[in-house]
C-alpha cells in the first residue's frame, strides 16, 4: 500500500473518544500539516492544548460546543452526513491555547493543524460564510467550500476547503502542484485529503506524481481514507455512479495557494 495512503484507525483515546485518524510530523514527512479525525460520543468530551500551532475544528457531521478561554460556542454543526452537501460550522484557535470540544450528539470533528508563533484571536467560522465556489466545466466540475481560504487572515498558515465531485468527474483536475516556493508563481503547500463516498462502498482513483516522476502513486481511495501529498500534482477522478467529498488541509512557508497546472494537460482548460 503506498505510503501516501492511510485508512481509518479504530483507537479509543478517553471515554466516548475515538482516533480515527492522525497525521503528524511524528508518523508522516510533513513538517507543515497535521491532521486529526476524532469521534466523540455525545456527552464526551476532547482536549487539546496547543503549543506552536493552530487548529481549526471543523464541526464534520453531528453538533459540538467548542470553549477555548472565554468562547463558548454552542450547538456548532449543520449536517449529520457530509452528503447533505451544505456548509458546517468550524472554529480557529491560535498557538498556545487549550480548547475542549463536547459532542451535543454524536460528532465526527476534524482537527486541521499548522505552525503559528503569532497568537490569533478565537475565532467561529460560521457555514454561512464560507465561500462556496462552482469550479470546472465538462467533466471536471466541482463544488467547494472554502472554510479558511488565504483571503481569510484569521490564521497564521492554514488553509481549509472541502470539495465536491460528482458522478463521472475529476477534481483538482487538470492536474495542479503546490509544491515550489516560487513566488508569484508558485508556493510550496503541503496537503491532505481526507475522504468519504457516496454510497460508502464506492472509491475514486487518486495519482500523486511529479514532473520527473521521481514521485508517481496512483492509489484507490476508499470511504474514511487520507492521502498525504507533500508534493506533486494530485488530481482525483469520481467514478460513474458516486459523488466525492474530500477536505482538504494545506500549509507552508507562506500562506498563499498559487498553484501551477501540469503543462501537459492545462489545454483542457482552453476548451469553450
Ligand atoms: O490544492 C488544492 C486542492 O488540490 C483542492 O482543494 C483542489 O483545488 C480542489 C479543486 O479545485 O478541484
Amino acid at each position: 500500500m503506498s505510503k501516501l495512503l492511510r485508512k481509518p484507525l479504530q483507537e479509543t483515546i478517553d471515554d466516548g473518544v475515538t482516533l480515527v485518524h492522525e497525521v503528524s510530523g511524528q508518523n508522516s514527512d510533513l513538517k507543515y500539516v497535521g491532521f486529526k479525525v476524532v469521534d466523540v460520543k455525545k456527552g464526551a468530551k476532547y482536549e487539546q492544548t496547543l503549543e506552536k500551532e493552530e487548529c481549526c475544528i471543523v464541526a464534520l457531521t453531528g453538533k459540538i460546543n467548542v470553549t477555548e478561554g472565554d468562547h463558548h460556542f454552542s450547538d456548532l454543526g449543520r449536517r449529520d452526513n457530509v452528503f447533505e452537501k451544505k456548509p458546517t460550522d468550524s472554529v480557529y484557535v491560535s498557538n498556545d491555547r487549550t480548547f475542549e470540544v463536547e459532542a451535543v450528539t454524536d460528532a465526527r470533528v476534524v482537527l486541521c493543524y499548522s505552525p503559528s508563533e503569532k497568537q490569533l484571536p478565537t475565532k467561529f467560522i460560521k457555514a454561512e460564510d464560507n465561500g462556496v465556489e462552482h469550479r470546472g466545466k465538462y467533466s471536471n466540475k466541482r463544488m467547494v467550500h472554502n472554510i479558511l481560504p488565504d483571503s481569510d487572515p484569521s490564521a497564521n498558515s492554514l488553509l481549509v476547503v472541502e470539495v465536491y465531485t460528482e458522478t463521472g468527474n475529476w477534481s483538482s483536475y487538470p492536474p495542479h502542484k503546490h509544491d515550489q516556493e516560487n513566488l508569484p508563481d508558485e508556493s510550496f503547500l503541503e496537503e491532505t485529503y481526507y475522504h468519504e463516498m457516496d454510497p460508502p462502498q464506492g472509491f475514486v482513483f487518486q495519482r500523486v506524481y511529479t514532473d520527473d516522476r521521481s514521485l508517481d502513486e496512483t492509489m484507490t481511495v476508499e470511504n474514511g481514507n487520507v492521502v498525504l501529498v507533500p508534493a506533486g500534482y494530485h488530481p482525483v477522478g469520481v467514478p460513474d455512479g458516486y459523488s466525492s467529498y474530500y477536505l482538504n488541509v494545506m500549509a507552508g512557508p507562506e500562506r498563499i495557494w498559487k498553484f501551477h497546472n501540469d503543462p501537459d494537460h492545462a489545454w483542457v482548460l482552453d476548451r469553450d
